[in-house]
């Protein structure tokens, strides 16, 4: 049996007693380690579930999914998954191969940042499509996730912004001459997500565009969620381009139209500029 367990969103005790009996019953457990990270490292986990972890990089998943696979139809196997098996990243691609290879599986939820978004005050049932914000280079500076935001704002919804993991990435000319050696890993912060969406909106006013958000837009910010130090800062977008809310995991969350329970909400983590503009919303109208 292959078992795809969601580990939730906080450290190692976040697993599911169902979860965690899976684990202590496995012959191997995989531990995926390149879309999400715990705020506790592989080590805490071994410790606290008695089990030895093999971390399971993006390689590894995609181009050796069969050393993961092996044996699963006579042997139990363990996949586990930061947040939720299915939440944001779908893994659909192990799960189809296990499904050809005539594997049986299971799978075991957890929280997952998709709905535990939901703490910082805006209802899951009025988000739009959640959009990827990358870090971007010299060359390449994508945009789309701002057409996806003013998208989802034009139809009055919110919008998850999942910011950039960059880990064992190698520079181009370190692939170029084939040496594996790899940068340090680098994870976006909303404040870096914010500083990108304010430079797109500055280049499109410049260009006359009708803009589907603005430096005054409301947005939430949110690191860690569910771990002890989570943080949750809500401001305008400017604001939140020199805001700090520490290591990561970071998360960021441009709001579209706001219902007068979702402001009350926001008021409990918002900047004291932020309280104001907030106390100015007229819900039914807002647009900003
Ligand atoms: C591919 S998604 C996460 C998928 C994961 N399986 C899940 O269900 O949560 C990874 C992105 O989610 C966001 N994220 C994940 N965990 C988070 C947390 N605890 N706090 C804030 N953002 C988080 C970050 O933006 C991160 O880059």
């Amino acid at each position: 049996m292959l078992y795809l367990i969601g580990l939730g969103l906080g450290d190692a005790a976040d697993i599911t007693v169902k979860g965690l009996e899976a684990v202590r019953s496995c012959s191997r457990v995989y531990l995926e380690a390149y879309t999400s990270i715990l705020t506790v490292g592989k080590e805490a986990l071994e410790e606290y579930y008695g089990k030895e972890l093999v971390l399971a990089d993006r390689d590894l998943v995609e181009q050796g999914a069969d050393e993961i696979l092996k044996d699963a139809d006579v042997t139990d196997v363990a996949f586990l998954v930061v947040g939720d098996p299915f939440g944001a990243t779908t893994h659909s691609d192990l799960v189809l191969r296990a499904v050809n290879a005539g594997i049986p599986y299971k799978v075991i939820h957890n929280a997952s940042i998709m709905n535990a978004v939901g703490c910082c005050g805006l209802q899951l049932y009025n988000f739009g499509e959640a959009v990827s914000v990358v870090f971007w280079t010299e060359t390449w500076k994508p945009e789309s996730f701002y057409d996806k935001i003013s998208k989802n704002r034009a139809a009055g919804l919110h919008t998850l912004c999942l910011l950039d993991i960059k880990v064992k990435e190698q520079s181009i000319e370190n692939t170029m001459r084939g040496r594996k050696i790899y940068e340090p890993p680098r994870f976006m912060t909303v404040s870096q997500a914010a500083d990108q969406l304010m430079q797109i909106i500055h280049r499109r006013r410049e260009e006359g565009e009708e803009l589907g958000m603005t430096e005054d837009t409301v947005c939430v910010g949110v690191a860690r969620l569910g771990s002890d130090d989570q943080k949750i800062c809500t401001g305008s977008l400017r604001q939140l381009v020199s805001c700090d809310l520490g290591g990561p995991l970071h998360s960021l969350v441009v709001t579209g139209r706001l219902h007068p329970l979702e402001v009350d909400m926001l008021r409990v983590n918002a900047e004291p500029d932020a309280l104001e503009h907030l106390q100015m919303i007229d819900s039914s109208t807002y647009t900003s």
